[in-house]
């Protein structure tokens, strides 16, 4: 087991990374405080893994909400189910929920955390590959709206995040590859020497090795932690986590949330990002095409669906990094270095769209 600290002072967090955690209960049930605990799962994993969680809460009082499964139900109308089902259970403000699931359920059930009672603990229990190297770290929490990604959150940190590697034996592998493109991000935002380590490990991670797969999950939790306890809310550094996101969150909306995994998403988004950056004279047309090459040994998809692209540049427009109605992208200075660039041309935004 790998454990590492998200060091945010008195709310600092330890996150625990290793097969057979969530039947290591006394591991995480020391991050529940009070009497009260719900688990927020769903149809795909709960059958799967609830049990494990389950047993493990002997002594409290508990229940579990298993939610429809897919990134078209990450909505304010679950929420309510959730808000409902801390209700029925009667939970206080000492009252904790375990988010046992993918990056859908932590966001969902890390937001209702945030607003149930302006704020109750939470613990992340992430079950596929992206949710253990990115989403269950850092506490972005919310939901999708029809006009936009996560355009209704919160920052809320959990207390503890629990990855039991044994659970992505049962993940598919569509999802599976979709997580390493999170995996891919770490390394051309800000480490070169680990972008390197991946192409020469990528055979190796195809095929699930669990020792190279252990230290590209640590590699990325490292890495996240790090930002988040430096820039806990993206006032910074944080928003180069955001590198291939504006195209990436805009593909997600204008082909329906769940058609295009979110990996997959941002997989497309850092290589129009790229080749943006590259036209810009930020970064070499060689690295931009050394990135897609790394997706593509991933199986990832590097060349964007068919999309109208007025529309892309509309859902751009409302992203979350932009401020004073100017487009604020992450852009790319080769393998190994990004920068948050303020006013970006939706001309040449445009062009690369037409291009895609
Ligand atoms: N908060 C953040 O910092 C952050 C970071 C990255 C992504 N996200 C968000 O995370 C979401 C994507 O997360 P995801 O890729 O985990 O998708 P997901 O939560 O939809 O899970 C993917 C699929 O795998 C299934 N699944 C989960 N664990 C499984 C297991 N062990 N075995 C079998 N099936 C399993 C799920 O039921 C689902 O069908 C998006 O909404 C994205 O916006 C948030
Ligand atoms: O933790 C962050 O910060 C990130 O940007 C991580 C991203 O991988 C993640 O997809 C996040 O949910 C995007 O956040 P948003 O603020 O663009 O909605
Ligand atoms: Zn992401």
């Amino acid at each position: 087991m790998i454990s590492l600290d998200v060091a945010l002072g008195e709310r600092a967090y330890p996150i625990h990374v290793g097969p057979g955690l969530l039947a290591d209960t006394a591991r995480w049930r020391e991050a529940i405080r009070g009497r009260h605990v719900l688990v927020v799962s769903n149809e795909t994993v709960a059958p799967l893994y609830l049990a494990r969680v389950e047993a493990g809460l002997r002594g409290h009082v508990h229940a579990s909400l298993v939610l429809p499964d897919g990134e078209a139900h990450k909505t304010l109308a679950t929420c309510a189910r959730v808000f409902d089902a801390l209700a029925a259970l009667g939970a206080n403000r000492d009252a904790t929920i375990l988010a046992l699931g993918g990056g859908v359920i932590g966001d969902l059930a890390g937001f209702a955390a945030a607003c149930w009672m302006r704020g109750i603990d939470f613990v992340q229990m992430p079950t596929t590959l992206l949710a253990m190297v990115d989403s269950s770290v850092g506490g972005k929490t919310g939901v999708n709206l029809p006009a936009g990604k996560n355009l209704v959150g919160a920052f809320h940190q959990p207390r503890a995040v629990i990855a039991d590697t044994s659970t992505l034996a049962t993940l598919p592998e569509r999802e599976y590859r979709a997580g390493l493109a999170e995996v891919v991000k770490y390394g051309a935002i800000g480490d070169a020497a680990f972008f390197a380590w991946l192409e020469r490990h990528a055979d190796a991670l195809n095929a699930r090795d669990d020792a190279v797969l252990a230290e590209a999950i640590a590699a990325s939790c490292r890495h996240k932690a790090g930002v988040v306890a430096r820039d806990e809310h993206e006032q910074g550094e944080r928003a180069l986590l955001n590198f291939g996101h504006t195209f990436g969150h805009a593909l997600e909306t204008a082909t329906g949330y769940g058609n295009l995994l979110h990996g997959e998403a941002v997989a497309i988004g850092m290589v129009l990002a790229a080749r943006l950056s590259a036209e810009r004279g930020h970064a070499s047309h060689d690295d931009a095409r050394r990135l897609a090459r790394l997706l593509a040994a991933f199986g990832l998809p590097t060349a964007a669906p068919a999309a109208d692209p007025e529309r892309l540049l509309a859902l751009m427009q409302l992203d979350k990094k932009n401020l004073g109605g100017r487009l604020r992208l992450i852009l790319w200075h080769g393998i190994g270095a990004a920068a948050i660039v303020p006013d970006v041309d939706a001309a040449a935004i445009r062009g690369v769209l037409a291009a895609a």
